[in-house]
């Protein structure tokens, strides 16, 4: 009996903590509420004695004690250990005999499974409040800014061959600049409604998520892009099964641990690592796969395209699925006669030699006015012959290696041909070295044509190709250097002091670049300030880092409520 009235008791308290918590929450909802402005995260400098390059050293030190790490699959938010015969290894690109990570391969079952838990996941997740939703991710920019700062730097670094330099920019300050900047996206887009009604009638527009699921995949070379492919179309309320490259699968795995530790709910994002034709086939074989949201090169995201095509053209999908890339580039500098040479040069050695040239956005074609060429040539080299390269751990270095050993193969291969070829004169490096890790010299080459292969080919290397143009012949380049670049138009930058030029390359270029710079590099889009990509053979140019990018993941409703009654079926006119 004391039993019988201790339970209801407690059933009653239950019941009223339920009330009491569903009233907080009604009382906390009730309003419009607004989220707060998004900021860019300051970069940390990592001088000589400073508190964080100690602080990443440390990291850097803990995570070569725990070498290899062993990478979970996480499944409904629980940890599967890695084992059996399907183990894969993420190699370190600095030395290249160490294994940084080791994974396992998911099979074609476990790909459905993932499909079908993200499908299952959705609902809750789409009924979940957006502030919710965006307190997570705000949430998760908080960790990654400072408690997992230095342990996401440092698998940046050691498996993505990054220097510190890099991997801030990356994996802390662009990861949080993502997902703060895109909680406000978010908001923008749900702030888009009708401003005008008749009288009488009131319209709404319900931003929906995608009906099914999202596909996301990332390349190797940025750890914040991976974070964003995943934030964006979730914030919007998809679930979505994440693909990360290869050679990033740890520092993407700490992405996915941070957003858990967020508070993400199970399912919502799922990674799967191993065989990419063999996902990305059970994914478009999905008849709820509802959008590809892409980074890498251009000749994937077709192959890509062409097969979602496939799957549209026999009716598979309830949709049309929605293809979002951001891809290749072959990005330039233009050089007028009028520019700051020393500052055109220090922007180049950057844009083209950072990360050893690895980014999308670097540059390796300049177009150089012939009045400035001694100088500019002259400044280039003893800069190049300057610059260090080696371990990324050692803070001295500029840069570092390429990522893998298909990456040395494929841009070797570029140089030992280009060092043979009598058009092209070779001004700095040529020389490489794979003993440890990928090291490829920083490399220039002057041509003497402007009908050369290399100024069509993305290199995605330490290798720039330059030509010298008569200064008189300045209005005509831009013709050929819209026309030439392999079909891509990512980013593009002129240096000038004069108005006139500056003014006739962004018309003419207009369609060349879909990031076009002034007096600075290709490199270094800032995320709410300058959102990102390119269209023709560069991408969808949806531009990550805007709202416009989040707009795709999603299918709005239009709905309209009417307050009076009809009285008539005639029209005024028929009476
Ligand atoms: N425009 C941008 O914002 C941007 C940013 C970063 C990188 N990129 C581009 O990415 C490329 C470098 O990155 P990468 O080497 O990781 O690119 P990649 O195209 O080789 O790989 C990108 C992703 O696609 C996957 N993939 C490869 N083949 C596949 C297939 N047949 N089916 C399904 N998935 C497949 C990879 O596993 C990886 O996850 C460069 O071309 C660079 O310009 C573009
Ligand atoms: N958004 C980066 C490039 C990303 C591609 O690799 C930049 O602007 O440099």
């Amino acid at each position: 009996m004391q039993r019988t009235m201790l339970t209801s008791r407690l059933l009653r308290q239950d019941c009223t903590c339920k009330v009491a918590r569903s009233f907080r929450r009604s009382l906390a909802t009730a309003g419009n509420q607004r989220l707060p402005k998004p900021f860019n995260e300051a970069n940390l400098h990592y001088a000589q004695s400073s508190p964080e390059r100690k602080g990443l050293e440390e990291a850097l030190k803990k995570l070569r004690s725990q070498l290899p790490v062993s990478v979970p699959s996480i499944r409904n938010g629980k940890e599967v250990a890695s084992s059996g015969s399907d183990q894969l290894s993420q190699h370190m690109p600095a030395e290249h005999a160490n294994v940084l990570a080791k994974y396992t391969a998911a099979t074609k079952e476990d790909v459905s499974a993932v499909i079908e838990a993200a499908l299952k996941a959705k609902q809750e997740w789409a009924d979940m409040p957006f502030f919710d939703r965006a307190a997570i991710f705000l949430r998760a920019a908080e960790l990654v800014s400072s408690k997992y700062r230095f342990e996401i730097m440092a698998a940046t670094m050691l498996g993505q061959g990054k220097n510190a330099w890099q991997a801030e920019i990356d994996a802390a300050a662009e990861l949080a600049d993502f997902y703060r900047f895109n909680v406000s996206f978010a908001q923008d887009i749900y702030d888009r409604q009708p401003t005008i009604n008749a009288p009488g009638h009131a319209g709404r527009t319900d931003w929906r998520p995608l009906e099914g699921f999202v596909y996301a995949i990332s390349p190797f070379n940025f750890t914040a892009i991976g974070g964003n492919l995943i934030s964006g179309p979730a914030l919007m309320g998809n679930t979505v099964v994440w693909k990360p490259s290869p050679s990033s699968v740890y520092a993407s795995h700490l992405v996915y641990k941070i957003l858990l530790e967020a508070g993400l709910p199970p399912n919502v994002i799922q990674i799967v690592n191993g065989d990419a034709e063999m996902i990305t086939q059970t994914v478009f074989d999905h008849p709820r796969f509802a959008a590809l949201n892409f980074t890498g090169s251009s000749d994937v995201f077709r192959h890509l395209y062409h097969k979602a095509a496939e799957g549209v053209a026999s009716k598979k999908y309830g949709d049309f699925p929605r293809m979002v890339a951001e891809t290749s580039g072959k990005n330039f500098h233009l050089i007028h006669s009028s520019a700051d040479v020393s500052n055109a040069v220090k922007h180049t050695m950057r844009a083209s030699f950072e990360y050893s040239g690895q980014k999308c956005s670097a540059c390796s074609r300049v177009y150089l006015a012939k009045s400035q060429a001694d100088a500019f040539l002259t400044e280039l080299k003893q800069h190049m012959s300057e610059t260090k390269m080696g371990d990324p751990e050692d803070f001295k270095n500029f840069l570092g290696p390429v990522i893998n050993r298909p990456a040395f193969d494929r841009v070797t291969k570029i140089i030992k041909t280009a060092n043979e070829d009598s058009r092209l004169e070779r001004i700095a490096g040529g020389n490489y070295d794979d003993s440890k890790g990928y090291y490829i010299e920083p490399t220039a080459y002057v041509s003497n044509t402007l009908d050369h292969h290399l100024f069509d080919q993305e290199l995605f290397g330490p290798v720039l190709i330059i030509y010298v143009y008569e200064d008189a012949e300045f209005e005509s380049l831009l013709a050929k250097i819209d026309a030439q670049g392999g079909g891509f138009a990512l980013t593009g930058s002129i240096f000038a002091n004069d108005p006139q030029a500056i003014r006739k390359a962004e018309n003419q270029l207009r369609y060349a670049a879909g990031n076009f710079y002034t007096n600075c590099k290709t490199t270094g889009a800032v995320i709410g300030q300058q959102s990102f990509g390119g269209a023709r053979g560069s991408g969808t140019n949806d531009k990550a880092g805007s709202a416009d990018s989040l707009r795709r993941f999603t299918s709005p409703r239009t709905l309209k409520e009417e307050f009076n009654r009809l009285d008539s079926v005639l029209y005024p006119s028929n009476l």
